[in-house]
């Protein structure tokens, strides 16, 4: 029997993550195993309900999990509170920095067949692609110290700071070149070292890790670079390794490129294996409540979780296989649409109802 943590937030995250609990109970029917799941309030809800982005409740429940499976948290309701209150940063960073979960995986595929549900010109999208982000979690100026705001009137100045250590780029290195063993051979570093010390120790780093992979292919890219070249052919990259700031923005691209932001997943895990799964995209105020939202990027959050923690390569199998047939078939939410097309839109719940029935019957 596993326990899942469900903290599902704000925002759309409750509408998706409904369908993705669906998904869950129809695999785990399938496929014969017991899942234990658990809700916990997160974020703006936990706010509200509790008075903290991240009750002492909601981490109990997550520390006694076998893995989480996260939605998206924040929204406007909450974006004026001091910044250690906001949802984002007490509860997501609050997550990520006590479990250490420093590798982020974001896989973004494009198969040729469903070229047209991309954002990218035609000639492009048609070669497909097949990119993973893996970005490091734990670091960078999301977590360096010191940040804040000093000084008054217009000399008011606000500043955060940059780090990486040689441990912490070792670790992501180690593990962005032996997941690239197990698909292209190639990894695509990505830093800002015409400019920052801390990308050039990265680089130099990375370089290092390299020489014990060298049948991995090693190239660098500056970030502004990289955002260009995503945009002009993805098709040329395997595994991007990525600073935690610029895999978050790279990641953004990756998932419009795609189709929509509502189709990429990500699992973030510790060097212990212990894992949380989420969208990479956020709680999407402009669309909830109205049951539009692409539960696509939740239920493929919820396939990774089932690979990477809970050893059901054959129930993420299923799932997997079963969001490309919703895909092929146009069941499609509002989201993957032109704006002329939008009348034949589904509903959250029919592409999570549609997907269910197809795991169940093949
Ligand atoms: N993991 C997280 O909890 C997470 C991640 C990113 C942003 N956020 C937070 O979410 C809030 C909104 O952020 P934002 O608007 O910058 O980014 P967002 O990712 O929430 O939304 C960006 C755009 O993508 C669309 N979109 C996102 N997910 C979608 C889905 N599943 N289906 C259809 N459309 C989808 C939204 O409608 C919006 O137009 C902010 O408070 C932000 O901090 C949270
Ligand atoms: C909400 C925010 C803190 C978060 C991040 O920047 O990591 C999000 O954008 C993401 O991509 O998971
Ligand atoms: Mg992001």
């Amino acid at each position: 029997m596993s326990n899942i943590a469900i903290l599902a937030g704000d925002g759309i995250g409750p509408e998706i993550m409904v369908e993705a609990k669906k998904v869950l109970a129809t695999v785990a029917k399938k496929f014969n195993f017991e899942i234990n799941t658990k809700d916990y309030d997160v974020g703006g809800a936990a706010i509200d309900n509790h008075g903290n982005a991240l009750p002492d409740s909601t981490m109990a429940g997550c520390i006694a999990s076998d893995a989480i499976l996260f939605g998206s948290v924040g929204g406007p309701k909450w974006a004026n509170l001091p910044p250690t209150e906001q949802p984002e940063r007490c509860a997501l960073l609050g997550l990520r920095g006590h479990f250490d979960l420093f590798c982020n995986m974001r896989p973004a595929t494009l198969q040729p067949a469903l070229s047209s549900l991309s954002t990218l010109r035609s000639d492009i999208a048609e070669q497909g692609f097949d990119v993973l982000i893996i970005r490091e979690l734990t670091g960078d100026i999301y977590f360096g110290e010191p940040k804040g705001r000093k000084g008054e009137g217009e000399e008011e100045t606000g500043f955060d700071s940059m780090f990486y250590s040689r441990r912490e780029i070792k670790r992501i290195s180690h593990l962005a070149f032996q997941a690239a063993q197990k698909r292209d051979n190639k990894v695509t570093s990505v830093d800002k070292a015409n400019v920052l010390a801390t990308s050039q120790l990265w680089r130099q780093v990375v370089e290092e890790v390299a020489v014990e992979y060298p049948d991995v292919e090693l190239e660098h890219l500056y970030v502004d670079n990289a955002a260009m070249q995503l945009v002009r052919d993805p098709n040329q990259f395997d595994v991007m390794l990525c600073p935690n700031l610029f895999g978050d923005i790279l990641s953004d691209i990756c998932a419009m490129i795609t189709g929509s932001m509502g189709l990429l997943p990500s699992a973030s895990l510790n060097a212990q294996g212990f894992g949380m799964y989420e969208p990479a995209g956020g709680s999407a105020p402009d669309i909830a409540g109205m049951g539009i939202a692409n539960p696509i990027a939740q239920i493929l959050s919820t396939a990774l979780m089932l690979r990477y923690s809970l050893n059901q390569d054959a129930a993420a199998k299923a799932i997997e296989d079963a969001v490309s047939s919703a895909l092929d078939n146009g069941i499609l939410t509002a989201d993957l649409l032109p704006a002329n097309e939008r009348e034949k839109a589904k509903s959250t719940s029919e592409v999570g109802d549609y997907i269910c029935t197809q795991i169940e019957s093949t």
